[in-house]
């Protein structure tokens, strides 16, 4: 009998459709694709976009996200999901009720899409409270940038362009922390952490503190993302060790889905059966050797990462099997 081939992992992405292809679901299947397992996908909004703006948001009916999700596990041996748009705190309920599905072994990496790199909003206000409340206690890592994490934790900033959700329908990170003793109250949250004080250390020090108080709403590991940083320094907690994770910031690369493509590498990588930390250790390579790459040709805002080096294999020679030109 012929050697089967060894067996390919399979990716579940559940995520916002991007039309240009540089973020969501596009984004993801590349990310897996990229790493070597094959993705499937459950689409819970389709957005109208493209490199320089959002201009429409349609959700996708609660009852079709938990059909696609139930038509993959039901047939497919999914190995990990990652979780990106919600949109709504209708689609979050849906997205939980899919999640049900699974076997509760199955890694499950959040990537809390707020705001698109573009300024448009991608979580309705009340929708954090579904995230914090029904997503993030299953989430294996969670993967917000700062200013989600700000958002997720309790402490979001006035005038933050990135984040600036009202947090008072979602206490729970406080209420907790005031039940534990342990956590300060929004208003009393340290100077350091004030964005006129964004010194790098200030930085790590506040994306350390806020990864501490995100572990306690319930997933197992919290990476804090360093794009919005000086330093692009991704900050990882597991409930009791702090790693930070460097890396060359690219300035002038394209960065549109870079969150996306860092939360998709990561589920690849528990998928392939790293753990959390060498898991985000690859994701953080790989995204940032996607942004460098980036395509800043396609479009005429941030051009989208490039994770499966495309402008590289531009002028390569052909391999057997490629299309003659
Ligand atoms: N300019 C950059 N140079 C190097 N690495 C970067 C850069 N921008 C982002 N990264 C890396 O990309 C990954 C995703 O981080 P980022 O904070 O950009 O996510 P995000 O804000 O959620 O992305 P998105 O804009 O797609 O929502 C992290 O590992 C981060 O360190
Ligand atoms: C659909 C979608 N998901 C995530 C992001 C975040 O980059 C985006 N811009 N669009």
């Amino acid at each position: 009998m012929p050697d089967l081939p060894p067996r390919v992992p399979v990716c579940l992405t559940i995520a916002g459709s991007d039309s240009g292809g540089g973020a969501g679901i596009q984004a993801d299947l590349k990310a897996f694709a990229a790493c070597g397992v094959h993705g499937a996908s459950a689409i819970t909004a389709i957005t109208a976009q493209n490199t320089l703006a959002v201009t429409g948001v349609w959700p996708v009916p609660p009852d079709a996200i938990v059909a696609q999700i139930a038509a993959v596990v039901d047939d497919l041996d999914v190995a990990a999901v990652k979780i990106g748009m919600l949109g709504s705190a209708e689609s979050t309920a849906a997205v939980a009720r899919g999640l049900a599905l699974l076997d509760p072994g199955v890694p499950v990496v959040v990537d809390p899409v707020m705001v698109a790199e573009s300024g448009a909003r991608l979580l309705d206000e009340g929708a954090v409270t579904a995230l914090v409340e029904l997503i993030l206690p299953r989430a294996t890592v969670v993967t917000p940038n700062l200013p989600e994490a700000r958002v997720l934790a309790g402490h979001p900033r006035a005038g933050d362009p990135r984040a600036d959700h009202s947090h008072a329908d979602h206490p729970r990170a406080d209420r907790e922390g005031a039940e534990e003793g342990t956590r300060r109250p929004a208003a009393a949250i340290p100077a350091a952490a004030t964005p006129t004080a964004a010194t790098p250390e200030a930085e790590a020090a506040e994306a350390e503190e806020l990864a501490r108080a995100i572990h306690r709403l319930g997933p197992s590991v919290v990476v804090v993302t360093g794009g919005h940083r000086t330093e692009a320094i991704d900050t990882v907690f597991d409930g009791t060790t702090v790693t930070r994770i460097r890396g060359e910031r690219h300035a002038d690369g394209a960065a549109h889905g870079s969150g996306c493509t860092h939360a998709s590498v990561l589920a690849a990588q528990l998928a392939l059966g790293l753990g959390p930390v060498p898991a985000a250790r690859e994701a953080k390579a790989r995204a940032s050797a996607a942004v460098r790459d980036g395509l800043r040709g396609v479009g005429a805002g941030a051009g989208p990462v490039d994770v499966l080096g495309l402008a590289a294999r531009r002028g390569a020679p052909a391999r057997p099997g490629d299309l003659a030109s």
